[in-house]
Order: C-alpha cells, then structure tokens, then sequence
C-alpha cells in the first residue's frame, strides 16, 4: 500500500499550505455516488458504494483536513467513526493525522453512545464537536438537558444563532458554521455529506475543491440522490462553478476532483 497520498491530492490540496480567508477554513466537499448519482438506498440505507481502492483514497484525503463535517441526518443512520482505519500504519515518525469530527446537529440529537464519542472515550478519535443552534435553557429544559450528556460524554458543543426566519426551517447558516470552527483555528474542512448538507454546501460559494467518487452500480429511483443549485443561465448554457482538474481510476470506481472557478 503506497505511504502518502495519491498525486492528484497533494496537488489539488496544495492550497492548504496558504492561510484560509478570515471567514471560513479551506473546505473540499466529497462523497460517493452511483452512475444514477445516488449517495444512498431506499430510506436513506447507507451503502458501502467505495470499491477497497478509492476508500483508501478518501482515508489519505481524512488526514489532509484539520476537521471532517456530517450532518446529524448521516450521525445517527450511519453511525460513521469519520477515522483513517483503512490506510496502513505509517511506517516512520508518529501516527496518521486525524481530523476533528463535526456533527451538524440544530437539535442535539446525537446519540451519546454513537461511535464517534465511544472512539474518543477509549482513546481511539478525537473529540467530537456538535454545532447546535443556541439553547434558552429556560425554555429548552429537554435541550439543555441533552447537552449535559453530550458533553458528559466528551462531545464540545457550539452553539451557534439561528434565525427563526431561516430556510429550511432549522437550517444553520453555512457561513456562520464556517466562520465559526475558522475562528477556533480549523484551517481546512473535509464536508462528507449526507445529501441535505451536500445541497447546502453546493449552494454557497464556499467549496473549494470537490471530490466524487463514481461506483458502476445502478441504485434505482428508490435511492436517495442530493440537489445542487441551477447551473444553467436563461439563455441555457451552463454556468460553471467548477472546472474539473483531474480523473483517475482507484479500482473498479472513478473519482472525478473539480476546483473552484475564480
Ligand atoms: N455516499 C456517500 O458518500 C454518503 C452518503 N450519506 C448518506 O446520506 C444520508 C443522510 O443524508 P441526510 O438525511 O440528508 O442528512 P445530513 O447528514 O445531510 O443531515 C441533514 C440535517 O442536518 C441538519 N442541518 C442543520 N443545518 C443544516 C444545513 N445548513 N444544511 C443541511 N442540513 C443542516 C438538519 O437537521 C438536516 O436535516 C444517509 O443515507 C447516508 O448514508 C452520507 C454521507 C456520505
Ligand atoms: N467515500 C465513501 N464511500 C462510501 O461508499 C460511503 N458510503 C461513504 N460514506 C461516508 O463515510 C462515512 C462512514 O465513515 P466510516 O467508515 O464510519 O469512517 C459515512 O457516514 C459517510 O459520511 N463514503
């Protein structure tokens, strides 16, 4: 198994090595999908849709991020560990690095017992970090209740404003997300989904470098797929937001790497 990451990586990431902007880390959006574009099965079941190959290659990208984001809707259907677990130990100085993991969680939903608090009680991950929208305890008894166990549990929590107008309803802000992990030192975020916060991502200029995994399988319409803005202007031609920058085959899959356009 190589020991560093794939090429196209180190080149397309070479931007980490400048300092993000003031309001948001650098931020590569990433996921996998079926030719249908399908990032899920029916009812939202989680798919393994990685051949071995181009799981490899989304473990190295994991190390080059000082955080990597789900949302809650991912947290509790996959229960993910967001870790490197696939790549081999490195053979010299020290482990592989691991990134911060960020749950998007408006409500405190996360269960106390998921994987990614278990890993960091047993000294296996690092401490999860929960954005929820700010809590009234007055008023949010139930809430703030839930608080107390995540945080018995080892998770940090930030809260974050959410405005009662916001859209759709219980949305946090994406820049306001950013703005936030910049501010407590995250210069480069790793944003793996599920399908909701892929859209939102998509939505705002903020995605630096895109990554997609493309498995041959066919999931059918049953699957559960992601919207992405209108790319098209009146007159029908295509409003690129992104060129994309390289193609490569890890194994059975094929990842397609975009950069964002000036
Ligand atoms: N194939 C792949 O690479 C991946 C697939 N998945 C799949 O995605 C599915 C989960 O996707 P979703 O249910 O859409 O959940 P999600 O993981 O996208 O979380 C969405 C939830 O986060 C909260 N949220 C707060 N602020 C938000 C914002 N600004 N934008 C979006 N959400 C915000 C809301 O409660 C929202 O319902 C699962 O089936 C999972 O297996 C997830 C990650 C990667
Ligand atoms: N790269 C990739 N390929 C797939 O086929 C996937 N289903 C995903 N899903 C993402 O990875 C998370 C699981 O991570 P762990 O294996 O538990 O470390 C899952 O929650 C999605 O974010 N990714």
């Amino acid at each position: 198994m190589a020991d560093q990451p794939p090429a196209f990586l180190l080149d397309l990431l070479k931007h980490h090595e400048e300092p993000p902007p003031a309001e948001r880390p650098h931020v590569t959006l990433t996921f996998a999908q079926s030719i249908d574009a399908k990032i899920a099965g029916a009812g939202g079941r989680q798919l393994i849709l990685s051949g071995k190959e181009s799981m490899v290659m989304t473990h190295w990208m994991r190390t080059m991020h000082d955080g990597i984001l789900v949302g809650i809707g991912t947290a509790l259907n996959d229960d993910p560990q967001l870790n490197v677990r696939h790549l081999a130990p490195p053979s010299g100085s020290g482990p592989h690095h691991l990134p911060r993991p960020i749950i998007i969680d408006t409500h405190l939903g996360l269960l106390p017992t998921c994987k990614l608090l278990a890993n960091f009680q047993n000294g296996t991950g690092r401490r999860p970090w929960i954005v929820c929208s700010s809590i009234s305890p007055e008023v949010e008894e139930d809430k703030q209740q839930r608080k107390g166990m995540l945080e018995e549990a080892g998770a940090k929590i930030i809260e974050l404003p959410l405005s009662p107008r916001s859209s759709p309803p219980g949305y946090l802000p994406v820049p306001l997300i950013l703005k936030a992990l910049r501010d407590l030192g995250v210069c480069s975020l790793m944003v793996e989904g599920g399908a909701r916060i892929i859209a939102s991502f998509l939505s705002e200029p903020v995605v630096d470098a895109l990554i997609v995994t493309i498995a041959p399988v066919l999931v059918g319409d049953a699957g559960v797929g992601y919207q992405s803005p209108t790319f098209l202007s009146n007159n029908g031609e295509l409003k690129a937001r992104f060129k994309d920058v390289h193609t490569e085959s890890f194994g059975k899959d094929t990842v397609v790497a975009f950069e964002a356009l000036p």
